[in-house]
């Protein structure tokens, strides 16, 4: 039974693991993949990934099988014979679940229970449960719920009836356990209610996109695969911004604030934790620099290979953020062995989401965890390229590298900015306000004719007061006067 392609895990001292003492009944896992070298992400790293999911789950691997097959069946998923493996893996190992590392339908979880006479979940239904666990804000609450019923409709018959799901579980949790008995029309209804109310937010986030980008801010969105350390690095760059020497100035908040840490100071922290899909929502924080320059950074909820469609789909609102931005930080975690694996996951579903081939810095983060020799192996090159992104090494725990960040970042997200000369009238009053406030006044002298200020702006706004340019001494400068824009 114990093929090369079969790993039994060693089964933990029972006096010592923690369900004794919790008094809850762990679960206990079987896993099972099927091996298509057609595959863009290997089959090994896709089943760690896998163990990985399992137990932010709170179950526990006790066993692992593998069947290198590029036909499906239909009936089963794995061929039979497999599934007589599969039977006695989990006798041997006292498992209560298979995990299937694929999406399977309906008949093939009632088959498969069948045959094994245990609870059969897939990866999507993993997924969702974890989501489901995590979920905060009423919006991902919603969005999950509705991920989680568009993949139950069409496996409602799915199910033996032995084997009720009502138990608790990977696979129970969230809207499931009372709407799995009732109709498919109630569940439809639902369904409808759910896309209506995301609808109704997704308004009210345009009219705060709206707001922002007629503030000409630029965006920069935090993105990478869970557990990287998006949301650390988010929150060290704000706590750079605010006490930081390089960069001062003030953060102001903006967008949600859910999951936030309020450390009590001016800095509103988002959530960070060493745990996958901490992040489940997007969290906004406006940064603002010394010189009134400012940008939006947006974290996001992290990736894993064979991310459910439904919850993409599910998601997509929330991440057209990541669409819309500027730029993008792709964040990795540097010391982990699969960190190429991780960024082809990311860039697979920046692809769905249509975001794939904008500008985009990699940051190689957690070097701190590096001994001195790995600084030095290829891994982590010096500097520059890396996978053929424009890389930067930092660490977010030590603040290693932000500095160079945040003039690579400014390099990059304002580099339309025009420094010239203005006069503006005294009748103009609120448009030097204006100017004061969003932007960099260098110099201010009080003439007859108004203020004369030399002032570095975007290219939108100088578009907007390109009226008032003039030559460094005062004197009207050629084309202004012009309302070009309006
Ligand atoms: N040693 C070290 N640990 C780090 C660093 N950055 C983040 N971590 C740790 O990595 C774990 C994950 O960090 P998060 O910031 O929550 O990661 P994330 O990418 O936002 O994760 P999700 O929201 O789950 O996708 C936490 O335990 C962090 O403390 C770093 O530079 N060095
Ligand atoms: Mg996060």
């Amino acid at each position: 039974m114990n093929q090369d392609n079969t790993n039994v895990k060693e089964r933990e001292d029972k006096n010592s693991t923690y369900f004794e003492t919790s008094g809850s009944l762990t679960e206990r896992a079987i896993l099972v993949g099927l091996g298509d070298d057609r595959e863009e992400i290997d089959i090994e790293y896709s089943m760690h990934e896998l163990e990985e999911l399992v137990m932010a789950a709170d179950a526990e691997v006790v066993g692992s099988t593998v069947q290198n097959k590029r036909i499906i069946d239909v009936a089963t998923y794995i061929g039979s014979g497999k599934v007589q493996e599969v039977k006695q893996l989990a006798e041997a190992n006292e498992a209560n679940v298979i995990v299937f590392n694929d999406e399977l339908s309906g008949s093939q979880i009632r088959n498969l229970e069948g045959e094994i006479g245990l609870k059969v979940i897939d990866r999507t239904a993993l997924i969702l449960d974890i989501f489901a666990r995590r979920a905060q804000s009423r919006t991902s609450k919603l969005q999950i719920e509705l991920a989680q019923l568009g993949y139950r409709l069409p496996r409602l018959t799915g199910y033996g009836n032995a084997l009720s799901r009502t138990g608790g579980g990977i696979g129970t949790r969230g809207p499931g356990e009372q709407k799995l008995e009732i109709d498919k029309r109630r569940i439809r209804e639902r369904i409808s209610d759910i896309r209506h109310e995301l609808k109704e937010e997704t308004k009210v986030r345009e009219t705060q996109k709206a707001g922002r980008q007629r503030g000409g801010e630029p965006l920069v969105a935090l993105v990478g695969y869970t557990n990287a350390g998006k949301s650390s690095v988010m929150n060290r760059m704000l706590e750079m911004v605010v006490k930081g020497p390089s960069a001062g100035g003030s953060e102001k908040s903006g967008g949600s604030q859910d999951g936030s840490q309020d450390q009590g100071d001016s800095v509103k922290r988002v959530f960070e934790k060493d745990m996958l899909f901490a992040t489940l929502d997007t969290y906004h924080r406006r940064v603002e620099f010394e010189d009134n320059k400012a940008m939006v950074l947006v974290d996001t909820v992290g990736f894993v290979s064979k991310l459910p469609h439904k919850l993409v789909e599910a998601f997509k609102a929330t991440l057209e953020e990541v669409r819309d931005a500027d730029l993008l930080l792709h964040v990795v975690d540097v010391t982990n062995e699969n960190v190429h694996n991780q960024i082809a996951i990311t860039e697979k579903v920046l692809r769905e989401l249509d975001a794939f081939g904008k500008p985009t810095l990699l940051l190689l983060n957690k070097i701190d965890l590096l001994s001195t020799e790995d600084h030095d192996t290829v891994m982590v090159p010096r500097a520059g390229m890396f996978d053929g992104y424009e890389a930067l090494r930092i660490s977010a725990r030590t603040g290693e590298g932000f500095d160079t960040l945040f003039e690579t970042l400014r390099g990059k997200v304002f580099r339309g900015h025009v420094r010239v000369h203005m006069l503006i009238p005294y009748s103009e009053g609120a448009v030097y306000s204006y100017l004061c406030d969003h932007h960099h006044v260098m110099q201010t002298e009080y003439v007859e004719a108004g203020t004369l200020i030399e002032v570095e702006l975007d290219s939108k706004d100088y578009q907007r007061y390109k009226r008032f340019e003039v030559r460094p001494d005062g004197l009207p400068a050629p084309g202004s006067g012009v309302r070009e824009d309006e």
